[in-house]
């Protein structure tokens, strides 16, 4: 493998991913998507089981792995965990794509992978794909289109709404048991056009820039971790099992 990320070469299920994806990515799609998933699917699960139910789950909008996100999960952890980062982002390398479970629940894939965006403004050249944005409605919107949209300067990432997709399910479903840092991270890992390329400036506050060291550390071991040998999963459960026991109950609802 050359490069991580190459767009411009993509295989075609992730051009029509993301074409669909940027369609109907709306300001009403996320508000009314958050209104009905904000208290999930109520049902009970421990981390670990989600994490064995996305097996035979491969992510189409990756042009990076072919692998089932269990692995992708392992493969991320492995490599903080050599790296001796501290548990809670071990821990969010390991549980950071589990939102994908929403796939599980007949979501299609183009409303759960795939890189985020905030709605309610303007679309950047700088997400990927961006061309496909001339068929969002939104976009035909003064209102929803303009340099700062429905939002004020310096309002701060937690108060824009994000195309939905896993990291704002997981965020929502784990917020109240893992530290800051560690809810942050799993809520804006793929808003590449921010943390990558810098776009949205005007939306960040003081919190946003505090977090951003903590999301790059992060992005090497999501992204960078894909190449790697496969992570046999027996072996590595009783130290992950310990280190999903620090921070979460046995169940919590997904
Ligand atoms: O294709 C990937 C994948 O869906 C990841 O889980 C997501 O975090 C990335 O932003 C995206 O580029
Ligand atoms: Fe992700
Ligand atoms: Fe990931």
């Amino acid at each position: 493998m050359t490069a991580f990320r190459d767009y411009a070469s993509a295989p075609p299920q992730v051009v029509a991913l993301y074409k669909t994806n940027h369609e109907k990515q709306t300001l009403d799609y996320v508000l009314q998507t958050k209104e009905r998933l904000k208290d999930g699917f109520g049902k009970r699960l421990g981390i670990w089981k989600v994490l064995e139910m996305l097996d035979s789950l491969v992510d189409e909008s990756d042009p990076d792995t072919e692998s089932a996100q269990t692995q992708h999960a392992l493969q991320s952890a492995e490599k903080a965990r050599r790296d001796k980062q501290p548990r809670w982002m071990v821990l969010a390398c390991l549980i950071h794509d589990l939102g994908k479970m929403l796939c599980l629940h007949g979501f299609e894939q183009w409303s759960v992978v795939g890189d985020t965006f905030p709605v309610g403004i303007k679309h950047s050249e700088k997400i990927v794909f961006s061309e496909f944005f001339s068929e969002n409605p939104d976009s035909r919107n003064p209102k929803l289109n303009s340099k700062l949209g429905i939002y004020s300067e310096g309002c701060g990432l937690a108060n824009v709404h994000m195309s939905y997709g896993h990291d704002e399910y997981l965020y929502n479903v784990v917020k109240d048991y893992v530290p800051q840092e560690m809810a942050y991270v799993i809520r804006f890992h793929s808003f590449y056009a921010w943390h990558k390329e810098g776009a949205y400036q005007e939306l960040l506050d003081d919190t946003d820039r505090r977090m951003l060291p903590h999301l790059l550390a992060f992005n090497k071991y999501d992204l960078y971790s894909k190449s790697e040998a496969l992570v046999d999963v027996e072996s590595v459960r009783d130290y992950y099992t310990e280190l999903i026991n620090e921070f979460f109950p046995a169940e919590i609802v997904f």
